[in-house]
């Protein structure tokens, strides 16, 4: 028996379809896939790749149809064009939310197929797969199904190379037969088959097979040879036997690996256009086909910003109501007041008029709940947790007021003591604490004056500070904070929107390795992302104007400015929304890691727009750095557009533009960067 050489290189004399040598690829130090691997296909015959599970079939398979990368050695092949080529992934790696035949036209549309002849290969292809019917959902077949019409989307094109992973994993006998009979019948015509299969029985039907192990082809033979040589019965016993003197000869693999690695590709003739009509009209189509089927999230996707808008609009900055105040009125019980009150002259004794009363009603008309007979507890605190301050009217309130006023500045001490109001406040929640201050002042001055009005006096000869508000610079008297931070909610979903969208489809279409089929049938990797972009920015079209007029014509907040130059700024913040997606999208490997870093990115950028607390507060450091994240400007842009009506070439509003823009170049360079370094990148590793 001749001793069968390590790494033969192939004693086959017809012209080869593919020619590796000297391959040597690893994943880190320790994950060695070739190691000086050799292997030839010979033109027009099926060559069957064996070995057992992980190492490195689907590497090489992937290495061969340039979507992975050999760190030294070569990779040739007979074809040029990525056209002659049909590549069947070891996973389905299909569009599963698309029909059958809306895969095959996808597929068959990126090779340039007429509608006839997608129609015309998938009758054939019904026939020799036993495919379900044509308008079935991928996702709703069986796992036998979907490999069967992963094999058709492989072959839709007619290509001269067939590289197929597994291509009969999972399917009956009298089917897997099927596909090995034609595979024979294509290799009689002139077609090379490169399979891998697990089955190894079934690879004797092959006109070659090559046995690979720990980085190495252990042998490259007609099946029959090498059952001959190794004098055994069956395929499974070579197998075996050449594995076993693998292992005497184990020092082998760690032969010399080349220290430089040089990322060996195969390269296609038309791979330098990046950019072609054909191509492009293809992947178009899969992503109207993809959102005609998923209309019910392109429906969430236009309600996500009115309903984001709304309940910004509805909510934040909005005054509390109903909020609830203990009194104590030592002067009279509050059922003792009356509507009189409000409109006799509290100088006038006899009329009975007691100011408590009168104060407390302004309170009652701004939506204040006033709980009567309040007990406040000896340390002061409150003893109801909805109770949000506590008002004690001292007994002769009314009486020292009065004396006050008449007095002047001669005023008594008792007088004095006598008309001041004790208050204490739950100061837990900023906003509402704030809010109680500012009413209980206001409604002193007011009541003070219109007490004065009923006796015919001067408003003004009351209790008032010598302070006069003129009108406002910008903004109106009531300076509330929705309108201050409605321009900030339509940015924030501006950017937002297109993160989350263009991130999940990118990873969507990674993780389904759909994306890298693509690419590997010749989409450029620009089509696709120009193609998703294009989607992105009709949606983001509609989404910014609906959030627009939500915020603008239904809540009527202001826009001083131009409405089109607001639009211009909302679409570029969206433009680096969607980048950011894209790195997202591209640079992680799980779901949750997507959506966490999205999520986690743009609360921080909230916080950092100056939505909950001005940025001049936060930290000087922290300061510095917001001013130039990828929402501050924009916002300061946004607010100026709204409140101060500066033009597009404000240089506030230029800002805010150039930020948005140097961000999407800035997401886009580090995307490009990924690309360029990371193996594998269109599609997530699946176990
Ligand atoms: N992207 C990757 N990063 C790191 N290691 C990888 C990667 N892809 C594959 N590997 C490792 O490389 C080795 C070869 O994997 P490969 O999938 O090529 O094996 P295989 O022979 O096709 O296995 P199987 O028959 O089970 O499909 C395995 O050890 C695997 O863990």
């Amino acid at each position: 028996m001749d001793e069968v050489e390590f790494s033969a290189i192939s004693k086959v004399k017809q012209n080869p379809a593919i020619v590796i040598r000297n391959a040597y690829k690893k994943y880190a130090p320790n994950t060695v896939v070739f190691n000086g691997l050799n292997l030839t296909v010979p033109e027009g015959k099926i060559y069957g790749l064996l070995g057992p599970s992980g190492c490195g079939k689907t590497t090489l398979l992937g290495c061969i149809v340039g979507r992975s990368f050999l760190d030294s050695g070569s990779v040739e092949l007979n074809v040029k064009r990525r056209l002659d080529l049909g590549y069947m992934p070891q996973f389905t790696s299909l569009y599963d939310r698309l029909t059958i035949v809306e895969n095959f036209f996808v597929y068959g549309y990126i090779f340039g197929l007429s509608d006839e002849q997608i129609r015309q290969r998938a009758k054939e292809f019904t026939a020799l797969l036993d495919l379900p019917p044509l308008e079935s959902i991928v996702e709703n077949l069986s796992g036998g199904q979907q490999r069967r019409v992963s094999l058709a989307v492989t072959l839709i094109h007619d290509p001269q190379l067939y590289i197929l992973d597994e291509p009969t994993v999972g399917l009956d006998p009298v089917l897997s037969l099927g596909i090995w009979e034609y595979l024979l019948q294509q290799a009689s015509n002139g077609k090379t088959v490169l399979i891998t299969t697990h089955y190894i029985q079934e690879a004797r039907q092959a006109h070659t097979i090559g046995i690979m192990r720990n980085g190495k082809l252990l042998a490259e033979e007609p099946p029959i040879n090498l059952i001959e040589k190794c004098c055994c019965d069956n395929l499974e016993d070579v197998f075996l036997q050449l594995s076993e003197r693998q292992e005497a000869h184990e020092e082998i693999k760690t032969a010399d690996y080349p220290e430089k690695s040089e990322r060996v590709s195969v390269s296609f003739t038309e791979d330098h256009k990046r950019f072609s009509k054909v191509r492009f009209r293809s992947i178009m189509y899969k992503n109207f086909m993809l959102m005609r089927r998923e209309y019910v999230f392109i429906l969430l996707l236009c309600i996500l910003p009115i309903s984001q808008t709304f309940f910004g609009n509805y909510t934040l900055g909005v005054k509390p109501k109903n909020l609830r105040i203990g009194v104590v009125n030592n002067e009279t019980p509050l059922d003792k007041c009356n509507d009189m009150m409000m409109k006799d002259c509290f100088l006038n004794q006899s009329h009975n008029v007691f100011l408590s009363c009168v104060y407390l009603d302004y309170l009652k008309k701004e939506s204040y709940i006033l709980v009567e007979n309040y007990n406040i507890t000896d340390d002061k605190t409150l003893a109801h947790d909805d109770i949000r301050a506590v008002m004690q009217f001292p007994a002769n309130y009314t009486e020292s007021i009065i004396g006050r006023y008449m007095s002047g500045y001669t005023a008594t001490d008792a007088n004095v003591t006598g008309s001041i109001v004790d208050i204490w406040i739950d100061t837990s929640n900023q906003f509402i604490s704030t809010c109680i201050k500012f009413d209980v002042a206001r409604y002193v001055f007011k009541f003070i004056r219109g007490a004065l009005e009923n006796c015919g006096l001067h408003p003004e000869s009351g209790f008032s500070i010598p302070l006069q508000y003129e009108n406002p610079i910008y903004g109106d008297f009531s300076g509330n904070y929705s309108t201050y931070v409605a321009a900030i909610m339509l940015t924030l979903c501006c950017f937002f929107l297109p993160t989350m969208f263009t991130g999940g489809v990118i990873f969507v279409e990674r993780m389904s390795g759909a994306l890298e089929r693509l690419i590997i049938c010749g989409a450029s990797p620009i089509e696709n992302i120009v193609s998703i972009m294009l989607i992105q920015l009709i949606i983001h079209l509609f989404q910014t104007i609906e959030a627009m007029m939500v915020t603008y014509l239904w809540f009527d907040n202001p826009l001083e400015g131009s409405a089109i130059s607001m639009t211009l700024l909302m679409i570029a913040i969206g433009a680096s929304g969607m980048c950011f997606g894209l790195m997202l999208g591209i640079s992680n490997e799980n779901m949750t890691m997507t959506v966490y870093a999205g999520i986690g990115a743009n609360i921080a950028m909230a916080f950092t727009t100056g939505m909950s607390w001005p940025l001049e507060g936060a930290h000087y450091l922290l300061r510095a750095v917001a001013t130039y994240l990828p929402n501050t400007l924009p916002v300061q842009a946004a607010q100026a557009i709204g409140f101060k009506s500066y033009s597009i070439f404000h240089p506030v509003v230029l800002l805010g533009f150039a930020s948005s823009l140097i961000w999407a170049i800035v997401f886009l360079a580090i995307t490009c960067v990924l690309v360029s370094r990371k193996n594998n990148i269109w599609a997530i590793q699946k176990e």
